[in-house]
């Protein structure tokens, strides 16, 4: 089994090498200019304001000039550093890091790990730029270190359970009924109840994983004085932040302010230390110290007895007035800690120094399926049993390095505890689609055990329309174009396709005066070229009414996840005369993406390109049997 750490070490070593060159191609020997198209850098950028968080953090807003609207890889959670230079395109000295709290096409705010501005902010001249951000893989290695040398008590049994070698237990007790569950969910809440070392559950879209984990934890919290709420991301952490509070849970966030979103702030430790009683203490008591250890430090070099005398006195004062403010700080941590039923943090935020050395009876573990095994261990470790839920035929992990991830970065810890032990309940009923959307999706990757609930199973957009279209461009003539810049492949043509297809379907459901009962549209496309075709094409070209764009959302798969959309459109771009097709053979994305659709789902591609994979070929006869199956040449001519 510690070959297996180490196996996982130096997996874990090539992906941040990969992630690094990555970082360094974009960044080393590049002009500002070059940076700045390349998305990593804005330069120059005009200081807005700045202003203190809830939490007492100095955030900055920074705008760059209008005719800079190049896109860009800047997004909420990114560290970056913010530099002045002296006005010759040449980084100076001058710089503090920073998370990214929010950012537009225009705009961005900054939370700085900075206690005060600095003089050089107003001086001009400032620019933002991507940093690498080592820390999380830093503390995976760290992790993988240690369980590397584990050979003996709780940590080592979980170890032999989830990697397999040793059986999981469950106690025996009396059958649990949530009566806001269904058949499969309580199933799910006792498998949870009863798992004195792990339980999974397994939740297919809409299945309601969320809605069960919350009750599960709800449960525990009736026998546990505080458990421990992990996920992969932070939006996902702050989903279950945000239910929790809304059953009277007192949840404490740990985690960057300028990671968690508006509604999970008050609940993070900054904000919750500046509402703490004793806050206004503390505060004192750190003005006071700064004023002794300034007048103290004012005493220059030539002075006498008495003066030094004096510096002294001021400087010892100031140090015991530090001293008591670090330890009121620990209580007021400490008292905020003890009072907490449920801490919430990433993965990687499960290392953070506040909960240091803290252990736990139940740790959750959501999204498990796209979390990193070195990831999960973070928190497993302080735990007696842990909880995952989350669904192995959606999105897997991201992972940069290809070897790495071939050779096993890929593989997650939940479904190595899913195939070494029979501790996993699959939720079965879902609330979100029409049974014609459900079906395909259930046949492939769920055995046929998904069902839908009544209230959705028939739902359409308008009655008598299909649930489910494919639209097929073969014999079209619409190949996939290559974008020269970003490599990303679209298909102008298949666009404009689909921009036709979705404006008729716009007036069939206004014929029948159904409009105002969809609340939303998203269109999905593999490529973000193709989604850069969709917007250009749709939305710039004013190609649907404004009633419509309102409603719809382009984006790529992956920002899809965990979403819905009332109709959901997919344009698969690849159309060539060798069957190639990229990562859509990566068919778990498309899983994400064919299950966002709650009651309709159009697909347009070439079948001629993409019934080459058996994935698809089975999709073409699914169409043909339920009577989706359309040609293009119904709508071009
Ligand atoms: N037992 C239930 N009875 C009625 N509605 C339910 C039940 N369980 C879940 N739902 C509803 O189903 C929808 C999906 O639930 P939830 O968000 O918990 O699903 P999920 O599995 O986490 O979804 P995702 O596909 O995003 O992972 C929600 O609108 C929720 O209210």
């Amino acid at each position: 089994m510690t070959e297996d750490f180490k196996h996982l070490t130096a997996l874990l070593k090539k992906e941040k090498e990969e992630d690094l060159l990555q970082y360094k191609l974009k960044m080393t020997g590049t002009s500002f200019n070059e940076r700045r198209k390349r998305g990593v850098c804005w330069y120059p950028v005009f200081l807005d304001r700045t202003k203190f968080d809830a939490g007492e953090r100095l955030v900055v807003k920074v705008s760059r000039p209008k005719e800079h609207t190049e896109s860009h890889m800047f997004s909420s959670g990114k560290l970056v550093s913010v530099f002045s230079t002296a006005g010759d395109n040449s980084e100076s000295e001058e710089t503090v890091s920073g998370v990214v709290n929010f950012v537009n096409k225009q705009e961005m705010m900054i939370t700085l790990n900075h206690d005060f501005a600095p003089d050089w902010l107003r001086d001009g001249h400032l620019g933002v730029q991507l940093l690498f951000d080592e820390s999380s893989y830093r503390e995976m290695e760290k992790v993988l270190k240690y369980l590397a040398k584990v050979d003996s008590g709780r940590l080592y049994q979980l170890k032999k359970i989830l990697l397999g070698g040793s059986e999981a237990g469950f106690k025996n007790l009396a059958p649990l009924t949530s009566p806001g569950l269904n058949a499969s969910q309580n199933q799910a809440l006792n498998l949870v109840n009863r798992a004195q070392d792990v339980a999974i559950i397994h939740g297919p879209p809409g299945t309601g994983k969320t809605t069960t984990l919350i009750e599960a934890i709800l449960q525990t919290l009736k026998q546990e004085r505080q458990t421990l709420v992990c996920a992969p991301s932070n939006a996902a952490v702050d989903l279950l932040v945000e239910k929790l509070g809304e059953h009277g849970v007192n949840v404490l966030r740990i985690g960057h302010p300028a990671r968690v979103t508006e509604e999970t702030l008050s609940k993070t430790l900054d904000v919750r230390v500046a509402h703490h009683p004793d806050y206004k203490e503390l505060k004192n008591l750190k003005k006071k110290a700064e004023e002794y250890r300034t007048l103290g430090k004012k005493y220059k070099r030539n002075f006498g007895h008495a003066e030094r005398q004096q510096r002294r006195l001021l400087l010892d004062e100031a140090r015991s007035l530090k001293d008591d403010a670090d330890q009121l700080s620990y209580y007021i941590t400490n008292d905020i800690l003890n009072k907490s039923q449920v801490i919430a943090c990433t993965l990687v935020g499960a290392s953070n120094n506040v909960i240091k050395g803290m252990s736990f009876n139940t740790v959750f573990i959501d999204e498990a399926a796209q979390a990193l095994e070195p990831a999960c261990w973070i928190p497993i470790i302080k735990a007696e049993r842990v909880i995952f839920a989350g669904d192995h035929q959606q999105l897997p992990p991201t992972i940069k390095s290809f070897q790495a991830a071939k050779e096993g970065l890929e593989v997650t810890l939940f479904e190595k505890a899913i195939k070494n032990n029979r501790a996993d309940v699959m939720l079965k009923e879902q609330y979100r689609m029409h049974t014609d959307i459900m079906n395909f999706s259930s046949s492939i990757f769920y055995n046929n055990k998904l069902v839908a609930n009544k209230n959705v199973a028939s739902w359409t957009v308008f009655e008598g329309d299909l649930a489910v279209e494919f639209i097929d461009t073969a014999g079209c003539g619409y190949f996939e174009q290559v974008d020269p810049e970003s490599k990303s492949t679209f298909n102008k043509e298949e666009a404009e396709l689909l921009g036709t297809h979705l404006k008729q379907y716009v007036e069939q459901i206004e014929a029948v005066s159904k409009i105002d009962e969809v609340e939303s549209i998203g269109v999905i496309a593999p490529y973000k070229a193709q989604t850069a075709a969709l917007v250009e094409h749709l939305l710039e070209n004013k190609h649907l009414p404004s009633s419509i764009i309102n409603k719809t959302d382009i984006n790529t798969i992956d920002s899809f996840q965990g979403q819905e959309r009332d109709i959901i459109y997919i344009t698969l771009v690849r159309s060539n005369e060798k069957g190639e097709i990229g990562f859509l053979s990566n068919t778990r994305r498309m899983n994400v993406a064919m299950t966002r659709a709650r009651k309709k789902l159009v697909v347009i591609g070439d079948s001629a390109t993409i019934g080459q994979h058996e994935f698809y070929a089975a999709f073409l006869d699914y169409v043909n049997e339920i009577g989706a199956y359309k040609s293009a040449f119904e709508y071009i001519y």
